[in-house]
């Protein structure tokens, strides 16, 4: 038996503005911070100890990751970072502000880029100064593995390589996890290992900062489910 442990980041700034956010590495918020350790306590008083913890190249998750494990008293714990855990990429839509995109396009069409399995955002120029191609961090991904918009579907499929390669080896093992990542990848997450239909992930939300608690057996059954 093995715990895995998702959870999503804290408030970020940029959540607290409402806005479109994807690859862009905006950082927690004051409350996004408390929700972090608040986290952090949450998993020592359910008595969870960690044998590997995995995060995305973002600095809201990274962060929540250090604060929930240093208030658990678990710092040390051996951390992998990814792309491959990144929130999916916002395209065009990163940096736009949510309400006005629903005044703009139309409530309906903003659902539909937000929660829809299969459609894509509109997609961010190459060119564009924002591109993730003028960014350091990847500069060892293959350029034309570099996105520049991902709707879930396509999020889900660099998702499933790393938890298959990475992830659901230590769980067979019977390591306990945590994964710190972001609303979009931990759906990607959560549908794969739920076996959720791609209309009924449409109205699957993760909380920020809120642990969610899987134990799975040696086949990465789910034998429980606890949000903490
Ligand atoms: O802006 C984003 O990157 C995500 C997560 O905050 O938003 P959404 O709620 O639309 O998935």
């Amino acid at each position: 038996m093995a715990k895995l442990v998702f959870i999503r980041h804290g408030q970020s700034e940029w959540n607290l503005k409402n806005l479109f956010t994807g690859w862009v590495d905006v950082n927690l918020s004051e409350q996004g911070v408390e929700e972090a350790k608040a986290a952090g306590r949450k998993l020592k008083e359910a008595g969870i100890e960690f044998d590997q913890a995995y995060t995305s190249v973002l600095t809201r998750a990274i962060k929540t990751l250090h604060f929930a494990l240093e208030e658990s008293g678990q710092l040390w714990v051996p951390e992998t970072k990814t792309w491959r855990l990144n929130e999916r990429h916002y395209g065009a839509l990163q940096g736009k502000n949510k309400a006005d995109a629903a005044a703009k396009y139309g409530d309906e069409q903003v659902h539909i880029w937000r929660r829809s399995y299969d459609v894509l955002p509109p997609l961010l120029d190459a060119n564009d100064e924002g591109s993730a191609l003028n960014d350091r961090r990847y500069a060892d991904l293959d350029p034309r593995t570099v996105p520049a918009g991902e709707n879930l579907k396509v999020t889900l499929e660099r998702v499933i390589p790393f938890w298959q390669d990475e992830i659901a080896p230590k769980l067979r093992e019977g390591k306990n996890v945590i994964i710190a990542a972001h609303g979009n990848s931990l759906r990607a997450l959560t549908k794969y290992i739920e076996n959720i239909s791609d209309e009924d992930i449409m109205n699957v939300e993760m909380a920020t900062g809120q642990p969610v608690v899987y134990d799975l057996d040696e086949n990465l059954n789910i034998v429980n489910k606890e949000k903490l």
